[in-house]
């Protein structure tokens, strides 16, 4: 395991992580969703150097996350628990996406509102929050977006989750898939085998449940 350096020490390949300097920011572009900067900065050489970072216009607040994405658990009696995905066009592709249900957190906005408004707009379902990650880095090469990951466990008993009804924006038209946790990653890859896109997060985290099922063995580094 490598031990733990001190702000500004050099690693064993001569360079340090942590000394690279911000120096300046200047916007190329901006829409109403998208802003492309060209951020400037020194590496730890002391060389300056610039990076094209896209950014979201409607980022409230730098601590705040971007978005909230929500790991729905379904729970009901004499049913295997189910996670709730959605599938939606997304321009980007121009093809469908299998996505977690998420969202853009609105200004004044708690990540625990914002997940379980989406929750309902996106699949109908109500649900109480069980867990909440910090926020991470959605594509730290391009863009400084970020997103909370929120567990939310919603009891499929309860009459208000007997008929969900999505509360869709404008312009949103969403499918709704219960898909048990036993068969999520052979899901996936049928869905990508069928030529939707399969988010990298959603893909991961049912990968991770493999490893820990022990039918995937990672392998172990020489
Ligand atoms: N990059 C975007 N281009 C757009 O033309 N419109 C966009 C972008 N990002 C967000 N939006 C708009 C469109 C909708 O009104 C909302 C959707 O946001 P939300 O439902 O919160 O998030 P997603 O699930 O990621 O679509 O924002």
């Amino acid at each position: 395991m490598p031990s733990e350096k001190a702000a500004g020490e050099i690693s064993e390949n001569g360079t340090s992580s942590q000394s690279s300097t911000f120096i300046k920011q200047e916007d190329l572009a901006s829409g109403k969703w998208l802003k492309l900067s060209n951020v400037y900065y020194a590496d730890p050489t002391g060389r300056q150097r610039v990076w094209e970072v896209t950014s979201r216009t409607t980022k409230v607040a730098g601590d705040l996350p971007d978005a909230v994405v929500i790991i729905p658990i379904l729970r009901r009696n004499l049913h295997y628990d189910c996670t709730i995905l959605v599938k939606q066009f997304r321009p980007a592709f121009c093809k469908y996406t299998i996505e977690f249900p998420a969202g853009l957190l609105d200004p004044n906005e708690t990540v625990e509102t914002c997940a379980k408004r989406e929750l309902k707009e996106e699949t109908g379902y109500t649900g109480v929050v069980k867990h909440s990650t910090p926020a991470s880095a959605l594509d730290g090469g391009m863009s400084n977006s970020t997103a909370q990951f929120l567990t939310v466990q919603i009891d499929g008993d309860l009459p208000e989750n007997q008929n969900p009804e999505q509360k869709s924006d404008e312009g949103e038209f969403i499918e709704v898939l219960t898909v048990p946790m036993d068969e999520l990653l052979s899901k996936l890859n049928e869905y990508s085998t069928e030529g939707m896109v399969v988010d990298s997060r959603l893909y991961m985290y049912a990968l991770a449940m493999e490893h820990t099922k022990g039918m995937v063995q990672p392998k172990t580094p020489k």
